[in-house]
C-alpha cells in the first residue's frame, strides 16, 4: 500500500476533572492524532505522549518533530509497504516508540480498512466485549476519594485503580478497603514514585488484598523491582519499564514483575503489544491494557487489544465520559462493566468531523 500523505492533527481536549498522579496534574490533554492517506483507504492513529516529558521521555512537540523530520518521510519514500514493515523501516531511528506507535497504527488501520478486517480479528482477539477498570487520581482528601470511588462503582466499573505517592498511599487504600466490599478489585499505581528505601512502607499495603502494585520504582530499576518483590506480598506489575517484548521477557526472567500493563503507545504499537502478550502468556504472566487518556480513536484500538485471551485482568479501558464531556468519536459507554469490541473494519471508529474540528488547534500535512 502506497502512503500518499500523513496529516498531523493537534487536539486540545479539556478533562471533566483534574487527573492527579505522582508526576503531576492533567487538566486537559494535548493530543497528536495522525491521519494516513492511501489510494484505497485512510487510517487513524492516536499518540499517547503527554504535553510534557513527565510520564516518559516523549512529549507532543517532540513527537511531531520526529514524525515530520524522520519517520513520515521514511515511509513516504518506501513505496508500497504493509503495516508489518513499518517497525523494521523505522528501526534505524532509536526510541520514539510513542511516535512510531501512532504512525504504525494509522498505517495498520488504513490497511485493515482496505481489506475490510477489524483490528480485533487481525490481532487474534477472542472476545466481543471487555471488562473495564478505572484509574482514580490522587485527591485532596480521603472523603473526596471515597465519593469518587463510589461514583465509579455505581457506573459499573469492575476494578478500581488508585494513584499513590509518598504521603498518599496506606491511608487512602485502607479507607477504600474499609468503606467498600472486600470483593472490590483494587490496585494501585505509583508511577515510579518510590525507591527501595520505601520497602517497609510499601509492605504496609500487603494487608489490603490488592491485585497488584504498578510501577513502584524507577522505570530503569528492573533489578530493584526484583528485590522489592522479595519483601512485599502484593504482586508487582510493570508499566513504564516494559517497552518491548524483549524487555518484558527480561523483567519476568529476573522476577521483577508477576503482571504486565500493556500500553500499545509505550511499546511502539499494537503489533509489539501482541508480541508482549504472547511472551507473557508463554510465561503464565497475566496482562491488562493500560491507558493514556485516549480519545475514542485510541480507546477503540485498546479495547480490541484487551480482547486477546491473555488479557485476564480488567484494563484502564474506561468509558469516554471518564475523561471527556464529548469524545471525537461516538462515545464508548459502559454496559454492565464492559465495553463492546468495535466490529467495523480497522479500529472500527472514525472521528466525527464536527467534533474533531471543535478540538483541533493545528493541522499539518506531511508530503513526500
Ligand atoms: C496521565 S497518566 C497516564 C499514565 C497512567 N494511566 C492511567 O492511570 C490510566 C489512564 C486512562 O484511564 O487512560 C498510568 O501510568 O497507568
Ligand atoms: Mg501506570
Amino acid at each position: 500500500m502506497k502512503i500518499s500523505g500523513v496529516e498531523l492533527l493537534r487536539l486540545r481536549m479539556p478533562l471533566v476533572s483534574p487527573f492527579r498522579t505522582s508526576f503531576g496534574t492533567q487538566e486537559a490533554r494535548e493530543i497528536l492524532v495522525l491521519r494516513v492517506i492511501t489510494p484505497t483507504a485512510e487510517g487513524w492513529g492516536e499518540c499517547g505522549a503527554l504535553l510534557d516529558p513527565v510520564y516518559s521521555s516523549e512529549y507532543v512537540n517532540g513527537v511531531a518533530d520526529v514524525l515530520r523530520t524522520y519517520l513520515v518521510p521514511t515511509l513516504l519514500r518506501a513505496g508500497d509497504i504493509s503495516a508489518h514493515q513499518v517497525a523494521p523501516l523505522l528501526a534505524k531511528f532509536k526510541g520514539h516508540r510513542m511516535a512510531k506507535a501512532a504512525l504504525e497504527t494509522a498505517v495498520l488501520d488504513a490497511e485493515l480498512r482496505a481489506h475490510d478486517m477489524p483490528l480485533s480479528v487481525a490481532l487474534g482477539s477472542t472476545k466481543d466485549s471487555v471488562d473495564c477498570g478505572v484509574s482514580v487520581g490522587i485527591m485532596d482528601s480521603v472523603p473526596q476519594l471515597l465519593d469518587a470511588v463510589a461514583g465509579y462503582l455505581d457506573e459499573g466499573y469492575v476494578r478500581i485503580k488508585l494513584k499513590i505517592e509518598p504521603g498518599w498511599d496506606v491511608e487512602p487504600v485502607r479507607a477504600v478497603r474499609e468503606r467498600f466490599d472486600d470483593d472490590v478489585l483494587l490496585q494501585v499505581d505509583a508511577n515510579t514514585a518510590y525507591t527501595l528505601a520505601d520497602t517497609q512502607r510499601l509492605a504496609q499495603l500487603d494487608p489490603f488484598n490488592l491485585l497488584l502494585i504498578e510501577q513502584p520504582l524507577d522505570e530503569e530499576d528492573v533489578l530493584g523491582h526484583a528485590e522489592l518483590a522479595r519483601h512485599i506480598r502484593t504482586p508487582i506489575c510493570l508499566d513504564e519499564s516494559i517497552v518491548s517484548a524483549q524487555s518484558a521477557a527480561a523483567a519476568i526472567k529476573v522476577g521483577a514483575c508477576r503482571i504486565v500493563n500493556i500500553k500499545p503507545s509505550r511499546v511502539g504499537g499494537y503489533l509489539e503489544a501482541r508480541r508482549i502478550h504472547d511472551v507473557c502468556e508463554a510465561n503464565g504472566v497475566p496482562v491488562w491494557c493500560g491507558g493514556m487518556l485516549e480519545t475514542g480513536i485510541g480507546r477503540a484500538a485498546n479495547v480490541a487489544l484487551a480482547a486477546l485471551p491473555g488479557f485476564t485482568l480488567p484494563g484502564d479501558t474506561s468509558g469516554s465520559s471518564r475523561y471527556y464531556r464529548t469524545d471525537i468519536t461516538e462515545p464508548f459507554v459502559l454496559v454492565n462493566g464492559q465495553l463492546p469490541v468495535p466490529a467495523g473494519p480497522g479500529i472500527g471508529v472514525t472521528p466525527i468531523p464536527e467534533r474533531l474540528a471543535e478540538v483541533t488547534t493545528a493541522r499539518e500535512f506531511v508530503r513526500a
